[in-house]
């Protein structure tokens, strides 16, 4: 177990993004001597530069699918955090190519690149799209989660010690449905919705970064931990952001887009019969049965899983509850001061 992290040194990767910004501040706040990003966009790299200063921040400009910049970035690192990925499903679902270069491909680099820099320890960000999944983003990121596993299943003297968090969506994350809705409320335009029955996980930006230090604290090798999480529905959301700005609701049903699901699951059956639950974590162990052909055969489990943990079974919020996290977001009450100005 790390139970300090100040004299540390990290490495983000897709660092620049919601969840980067995030944990950098948490890092520097817990005195990490140099918190390194590494990411494709200068110009992102030189907003956040103006917005965080402080000179142990360095910034690496590079994309995991290239090993050397990878490699050269995590050089001299103790801990990593990958967060660079391709995540906007229907993206994914049109290059679906790509997807599989930077979220397959580009993570195998950030793994290899740890372990040959002896790197302390790898935490993975994986998401609730993994588990049975039905879109590329999906496929991509559960072949990410099997990397990271077979890492730690082949090699038993890994320096590295890899492991995965999966979480649902973040509330108010950068291309999300809130921010959609409250625009389209500010410009008084009926809400697009999918499907008002579908439904999504709710967590918070700190959260997703509590479930990311959990696991890179308490990790063991192959290890996914998940966040549980309340769910709700998206008209109870729309209503709820309706709500808030004292509009009446008025929805324009879209129905579902191709590639995605009427809920989400972030533990399947499989993974829950061999979970163990810490109250707000499960902790999924790899598989550590041998995969040589002929114990893969002749050992079998004899787990059975019955339910998996889905955004249908979770506990449901209720409108006023919707309301009352959104009014926790800085994002939400600076739209909501705007238009009382
Ligand atoms: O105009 C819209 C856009 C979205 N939705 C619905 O709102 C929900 C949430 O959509 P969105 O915020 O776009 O998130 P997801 O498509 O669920 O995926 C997000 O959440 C994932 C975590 O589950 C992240 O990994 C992805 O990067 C991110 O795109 C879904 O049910 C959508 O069908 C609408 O009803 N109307």
């Amino acid at each position: 177990m790390i139970s300090s992290l100040s004299d540390r040194r990290f490495l983000i990767t897709g660092g620049t993004g919601s969840f980067g910004q995030t944990m950098v501040r948490r890092l520097l706040d817990a005195g990490a001597s140099e918190v390194r990003v590494l990411s494709r966009d200068e110009s992102k790299q030189d907003a956040m530069r103006h917005r965080i200063r402080d000179d142990r921040v360095r910034y690496y400009v590079g994309d995991v699918r290239d090993y050397d910049s990878v490699a050269k970035a995590s050089r001299d690192t103790e801990f990593v955090f990958h967060a660079a990925a391709l995540k906007q499903v229907p993206s994914c679902e049109f290059f679906p190519l790509e997807a599989l270069r930077t979220n397959v491909l580009g993570s195998a680099n950030v793994v290899d690149a740890c372990e040959r820099n002896g790197v302390e320890a790898l935490v993975l960000l994986s998401t609730d799209k993994a588990v049975y999944p039905v879109n590329a983003m999906g496929m991509t990121k559960a072949l990410m989660e099997k990397v990271a596993q077979a890492h730690a299943r082949n090699n038993p003297a890994a320096r590295t010690r890899v492991c995965c968090v999966r979480y649902g969506n973040v509330m108010y994350s950068r291309g999300s449905v809130i921010p959609l809705f409250i625009d389209q409320i500010r410009k008084g335009t009926p809400l697009t919705v999918t499907e008002p029955t579908m439904t999504r996980f709710l967590m918070s930006l700190e959260e997703s970064v509590d479930l990311v230090e959990h696991a890179f604290r308490h990790g063991q090798p192959g290890d996914i931990f998940i966040r549980k999480a309340d769910a709700c529905t998206i008209g109870d959301l729309a209503t709820a952001l309706c709500n808030l700005f004292g509009v009446p609701v008025k929805m324009n049903v879209l129905g579902i887009r191709h590639g995605e699901k009427l809920y989400e699951t972030l533990a399947s059956r499989e993974d829950l019969s061999r979970a163990e639950d810490f109250g707000e974590f499960l902790r999924v162990p790899v598989d550590s049965r041998d995969l040589n052909y002929a114990l893969y055969f002749d050992e079998g489990s004899v787990d059975r899983g019955t339910q998996d943990f889905n955004s249908h079974n979770t506990r449901r919020l209720v409108v006023p509850e919707i309301e009352s996290l959104l009014l926790n977001l800085p994002e939400v009450r600076a739209h909501l001061d705007a238009v009382a100005a």
